[in-house]
Formats: structure tokens, sequence, C-alpha cells
């Protein structure tokens, strides 16, 4: 909570306690109102327009009170929704590994928990303003009914208690049915985000999915509809047959009490006190009953928050400080796959990437390139075998401080809707322009950044309009691509640089000039490179070739062609394929 809450929370207290007396002394003078004037000409003119002056009073009173009562209320609940939210995504931040990130399970509790953020901060302080308010209001009001006709209280009882403890069944019920809807949620945003989503316009258009997709989309809402409408038809059954439960009580009592006025045993004035304080005490409690249905519900998909930041960490982080690398990078007979019952994806891998030296990795769609990548940055640990870094185990590294001794370009990477300077500049936090600047002219990007309407302050994006309001601009696939590699430049002190397919997108001249260039940048420093493009791997000291997870060649270009093995074929497929691309 931000150091304005406890004021806040302060004041809503204040003035909920406060604005609570005002109605029962409203009634009560009222009462003494109607008393006097039945009196008729013996009546005080002066009491009388005395009593109806603290009415008024009283009443705007009550109103001033809770409406500053409900700023201060949502203050609070503002803060508690903030502290909530804080704490569930530094939860999330803290997971090391991307596993949690792929269990649907997971997935599922942590939509329940982000809701549980959102409700219950609304629903818990709203039960215990109504809680708070209540007790003064309905105990004056109940003293007032009790005193004029005792038995009323213990029917008022009868039907009370009941009807909050099936509150609390049907808030079960209400949170089922919610938990029950989770998945269909999920699809819902992921339908909602692919009609709207520029990236996905273009296949939306083209392929004509936009009835597909929308009839997924209405499919998903129609089915958690009716989940939720069901749990409600059920809670709004129940209520209404409790409402004629209680309507019975009040009109028991309604009658007793006119009857005791018709008789001269009770005043106007107690009668109207009678009937005021019936009404307030049977929207109070309903209120709050209606309020406990709330935030049982809230509650209940609150335990979800609550397993969410309790939840076993994924990975468990190790004590050492990686160190600048020396010797090198070891996969011991490492075996990994994604799922326990999945298949094996890295089989028995056993590979050296001696420092200071460049490794090229190829491999076929799926031979688990980037999967080697994955666990070297360790986003996975390896089923069986190790990875070590200088000799240490990388389970034993502080994960934050061995990828700080990492620069990479993904294959997927990010193309986020920020501006140059900060697409650029976010792989090392802080920076200075000057840092963005060279690591740009690095990836060949920075002639093309500068030169942009309001150059590195530009947004790279169509979707977020920047400072003047004009939509952003956007790069082409192979400028963005460049924009990727410049950003894992920005951490020009990095002992290992991993490059998934960094020039795919690049013309063939660009590729040519960025991979001069890296070879430059990489001089004496560790590089890790994935391609398709074996041209680009040539000067790598060491040439691995992965199939189906195993490493069946390793060598030198020239030694790997004389081995006359996978590698040396598909050279020479590429090779052919661009001699008669030129061949006039
Ligand atoms: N997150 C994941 N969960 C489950 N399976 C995965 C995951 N990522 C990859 N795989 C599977 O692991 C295998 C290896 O994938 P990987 O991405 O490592 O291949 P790759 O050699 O990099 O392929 P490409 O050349 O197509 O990029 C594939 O069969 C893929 O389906």
């Amino acid at each position: 909570m931000g150091a304005a809450a406890p004021a806040a929370l302060t004041a809503m207290i204040a003035l909920i306690l406060v604005g609570a007396v005002p109605p029962v002394g409203a009634a009560w003078f009222t009462k003494l109102l109607f008393d006097e004037i039945s009196k008729g000409p013996a009546a005080d003119p002066r009491a009388a327009l005395g009593y109806a002056v603290a009415v008024t009073v009283l009443l705007t009173l009550v109103t001033i009170t809770s409406r500053l009562a409900g700023y201060f209320t949502a203050a609070v609940q503002n803060a508690i929704a903030i502290a909530a939210g804080v704490q569930l995504y530094h939860r999330i931040n803290t997971f090391l590994g991307l596993g949690p990130f792929e269990q649907p399970a997971f997935r599922d509790r942590l939509a329940l928990a982000q809701q549980a953020a959102d409700q219950a901060p609304y629903a818990v302080v709203m039960f215990a303003v109504q809680l708070a308010q209540n007790i003064i209001t309905l105990g004056g009001f109940s003293w007032i009914l009790v005193s004029v006709w005792p038995p009323a209280g213990l029917l008022l009882l009868a039907v009370a208690v009941p009807e909050l403890l099936l509150q609390l069944r049907l808030s079960r019920r209400s949170a089922q049915a919610a938990e029950n809807s989770a998945g269909l949620f999920r699809a819902r945003f992921l339908f909602q985000s692919l009609l709207t989503d520029l990236r996905a316009a273009r296949e939306v258009r083209l392929y004509r999915l936009s009835t597909f997709f929308h009839d997924r989309l209405t499919g998903a809402m129609r089915t958690a509809g009716r989940i939720e409408l069901h749990a409600h038809r059920h809670v709004a059954i129940v209520q209404a047959v409790w409402a004629l439960a209680a309507a019975v009580v009040t009109l028991t009592v309604t009658a007793i009490a006119v009857n005791a006025a018709l008789h001269g045993t009770l005043s106007l004035g107690d009668l109207t006190v009678l009937l005021a304080a019936l009404a307030s005490l049977q929207s109070g409690l309903s209120a709050i009953a209606g309020q406990l249905g709330e935030v049982g519900t809230a509650m209940r998909l609150f335990r979800h928050y609550v397993a969410v930041l309790s939840s076993p960490a994924d990975l468990a982080d190790g004590l050492v400080p990686a160190s600048p690398l020396h010797t090198g990078i070891r996969f011991d007979d490492v075996w990994f796959r994604y799922d326990a019952d999945g298949p094996w994806v890295l089989q028995g891998v056993n590979l050296v990437i001696p420092a200071g030296q460049a490794v090229g990795i190829v491999g076929l769609n799926g031979a688990g390139k980037s999967t080697l990548v994955k666990l070297l940055c360790r986003f996975y640990d390896p089923d069986r075998g190790r990875i070590t870094w200088d000799g240490v185990d990388l389970r034993e590294l502080q994960a934050a401080t061995l990828r700080e001794r990492m620069g990479a370009v993904f294959q997927d990477f990010m193309c986020y809707d920020l501006t140059a300077q900060e697409n650029v500049g976010i792989g090392r936090l802080p920076h200075t322009p000057a840092q963005v600047a060279h690591a740009a002219a690095q990836a060949e990007i920075h002639d093309r950044l500068r030169t942009l309407p309001h150059g590195y302050a530009t947004l790279l994006s169509r979707t977020f309009a920047d400072e003047d309001g004009q939509a952003g601009v956007t790069l082409s696939g192979g400028q963005w691509q460049r924009v990727a590699l410049a950003r894992s430049l920005m951490r020009a002190d990095a002992d290992l640089l991993i490059l998934d397919e960094p020039s795919s997108g690049l013309d063939a001249a660009a590729e040519a000039r960025v991979h001069a260039s890296l070879a430059r940048i990489r001089h004496g420093r560790t590089g890790l490179l994935i391609s398709h493009r074996l041209a680009t791997l040539r000067d790598a000291q060491q040439i691995v070739v992965l199939d189906a997870g195993r490493v069946t060649e390793s060598g030198t270009h020239d030694a790997l062609m004389a081995t006359d093995g996978a590698y040396a074929r598909l050279f020479r497929l590429q090779a052919g394929g661009y001699q008669l691309a030129v061949a006039p």
C-alpha cells in the first residue's frame, strides 16, 4: 500500500462510523415529530419545527458522510488492489524458467489469481464497510425494535442467520463457476486478441478467418456465460424464496404493530419508528448477506492468488555468482524433454564451447537447437546430465548473474511497442544514448533509426500513438531483426553471445555485412551461433550437427566437408542453390 493508504483507511473508517449514527437519530426525531404532531392543537410548533430541522440536518449528514466515505473507500480499494497486483507480478517475475508459463492449469490459476487480485480487495472492503456501518445502525434500530415489540428481534434473527449461512454456501457455487470457466475466459481473450491484433490481421483477412475466430469467440463466451448464469440462476432462486420468508416476518411484525397502534398501545411516532427500523434492518441485513456472498466468492478465488504467491520455485536458484568465462561451457550427456511423458528432445548431448571460440549449431527443423539455447540460458534444467560454466553446474549459479553474462537474439525475438531508443536500449538498463547508437551501428540499423521522424524517440508501433498523438512507425522484418541484434549487442561486455538465426530476415548484402561486423564484435568472445544458412557459420571454430537431439557430427567446416557427411551434403546443396541463383 502507498503512503496515502493508511490516511485514506483512517478517513474511511471515521466517516463510516460517524455516518452510521445519523440514520438512527433521524428515525428517532421523526418519531418525536410524529408524536408532537399527533397531539393536535396542543402540539408545540417550535418543538415540531426543531425535530423537522434535526431530521433534515441528520439526513444531510448521512448523504455528505456517505459521499466522502465513497471516495476514501475507492482510495483504499485502489491501494489494496495495486498492492495485491504488485505482489502477484513480483511472484510471477521470480519464476526463473519458462515451465510455469507453459502449463495450462497454472495459466488458469493465474487468470483466477488476477481476477481475485482485482475483485477481492473491493469485496472485502465493501463487506467491512457494510458491516461496520450496519453494526451501529442495525444495533440502534434493533434496540428500537426490541424496545417497542421484543419478539420482533427474535423473528428477524430467525430470518437473518440462515440467510447469512445460505449466502456463504451460494458463494461457493459462484466461485466454482468462475473456476470452471477460467479456461474459457482465457480462450475468449485469445480470440479477442486474434481479431484485434495487427500482426494477426493480415492472415485473418487473407484467409477470411474473421468468422472462424468470431465463432470461436462467441462459442467461448456463450459457454462461459451459461456456466455463470447457471450459478446466478441458482443464487437468484434461493434468494427470491428467502425474500418471501423475510416478507412474512415483515408482514407479521407490521400487522401486530398496526393493530397495537389502532388500539392505542403504540403511538403514531412509535409506529413510524418501528416501521422505519424494520425496513432498515431488513435492507441492512440483506446488504450484509449480499456482501458476505460476494466476499465469500472473492475469498474462494483468492485461494488461487495465495496459491500462486506460495507456489514452489519452478527452478531452485543457485548461490554462486557466475564469474567471467575462462575455460568454457560443457554439455555433459544432457537429456531433456518438455513434459515428463513427452518425447526426448535432447538425447545425451555432449558439447564443449571453449571460451573465446565460436561454435555453430546446424540441424533440421525440430532437431533441438533452440532447446539447447534455452537450457544454456537456464530457462529449463536438464532431466539428466549437466551443463557447466567453467566447470560449475548451471544449477549452482545464480541465474541472474549467469544471464547478465549473456547477450542473445532468440529466433522468435520481441518487437516491443516502445521507442527505437528503448527497443534497443532495454538490452541493458540503464544505458546512455551513445551506447544505444553504438549497438545500433554494429547491427547496421543506426542510420534507419536516426532518420525516423523523431529519431530514436520515435515510437516503433502502429497501434499506440506517440506524445504528439501520431501513430508510431513500424519497421520491416529484417530491420526489426537488426533492432533485436542491436539489443543483444548492448551487452558489449557479455561473455557469451547467443545468436539463434540472427540474420534469417536480412537481405544478402546486409547479411554479409552483419556477419562481418559480428565476427569483429565476437572477436575473442564466446559465441553460440545457430543458422540454417551454413555459409554464415563457415568461420566458426567448431560446427556441431544436431539430429533429433543427438550430436551426429562436429568439427571445423573443412573437417566436416572432408568427412563428407550430412553437413557436407547440406552445404553443397545450399551452395549449389546459390550458384544456380546467380548463374547467368
Ligand atoms: N516449449 C515447448 N514445449 C514442448 N515442446 C517443445 C517446446 N519447444 C520446442 N518443443 C519441441 O522440441 C523439439 C525441438 O524444438 P527446437 O525449437 O529446439 O528445434 P530447432 O532445432 O530449434 O528447430 P528450428 O530449426 O525449426 O528452429 C520440437 O519437436 C518441438 O516441437
